[in-house]
């Protein structure tokens, strides 16, 4: 399998020339995730594919939700699993934010507490992120005391951003955190989520099948497809590809 690479592109404090360094196998079922990427990685990285493609199961692998056969994955030089090394560190010590579509949020608790449960899991040397900075970004004061039933999707989605970011995660993994949203909650979340990325110098690797989220959001694109990883590169480059237009054009009648 060979490992393609995407051009650097610099955030401070990380090494930009492997910033994400993935290589993944597995087979689940008829299904074989075959996939190796080089990215810079800084601001957004998206994951895209057609539905089915293998982008959920990557991104549960680069979490530590699922095993991989075999491959390595290495973030910012620090490699948290390589199956011929014997690393495979648990999800929790990974310090990666992961962000899913349907928020889940503790629903007996306020959005205060929301926020600071995973904010208090973290010791104190590693938090970089700090409760006003993360409430300001994404304009939820006014819904500290509420409760996740008396929210809208958007808000939702928001509180759900806020609590993994204050975990000060040195990776954030979204899997398409707007899917459950209409046109209207997406369009409110969509420039929070491009600020995250420049304000906070956090590498987001973002899962999606919408061309539009990529034109919106995206640095990197890694266009995958049956569980390969075809291209990686800037937005420009790869959507401009034959096989991605192709591609794009029917995820537009299915979106
Ligand atoms: N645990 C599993 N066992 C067997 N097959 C699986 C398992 N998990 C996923 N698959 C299969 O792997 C393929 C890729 O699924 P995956 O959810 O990763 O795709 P996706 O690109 O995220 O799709 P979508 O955009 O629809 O969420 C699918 O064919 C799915 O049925």
């Amino acid at each position: 399998m060979t490992t393609i690479r995407a051009e650097k592109k610099c955030v401070p404090g990380y090494d930009h020339e492997n910033l994400l360094d993935i290589k993944l196998e597995k087979v689940q079922g008829n299904f074989s995730v075959e996939t190796a990427f080089i990215s810079g990685g800084a601001g957004v990285t998206a994951l895209f594919g057609h539905s089915g493609a293998g982008k959920t199961s990557i991104i549960n692998m680069i979490a530590g939700l699922s095993h991989p056969d075999s491959g390595h994955i290495v973030v910012n030089n620090h490699c948290v699993f390589d199956a011929e090394k014997g690393i495979n560190i648990p999800p929790e010590k990974r310090r990666f934010g992961y962000v899913f579509q349907d928020g889940r949020l503790f629903p007996h608790m306020s959005v205060h507490a929301n926020l600071l449960y995973g904010m208090k899991r973290v010791k104190p040397c590693y938090r970089y992120i700090k409760f006003d900075q993360v409430v300001e970004l994404l304009g939820i004061n006014h819904l500290l005391q509420r409760h996740p039933a008396t929210l809208s999707g958007g808000e939702k989605q928001r509180v759900a951003i806020g609590r993994s970011l204050l975990t000060s995660p040195v990776l954030m993994l979204m899997d398409e955190p707007l899917a459950s949203l209409d046109a209207a909650r997406k369009n409110e979340v969509l420039p929070f989520i491009s600020r995250l990325a420049g304000e906070f110098s956090v590498p987001i690797l973002y899962v999606t099948h919408s061309i539009d989220e990529i034109l919106n959001l995206a640095d990197t694109v890694v266009f995958l497809s049956e569980g390969k990883s075809l291209a990686v590169g800037g937005v420009e480059e790869v959507t401009s590809r034959k096989d991605f237009q192709s591609l794009a054009c029917c995820s537009f009648l299915t979106e």
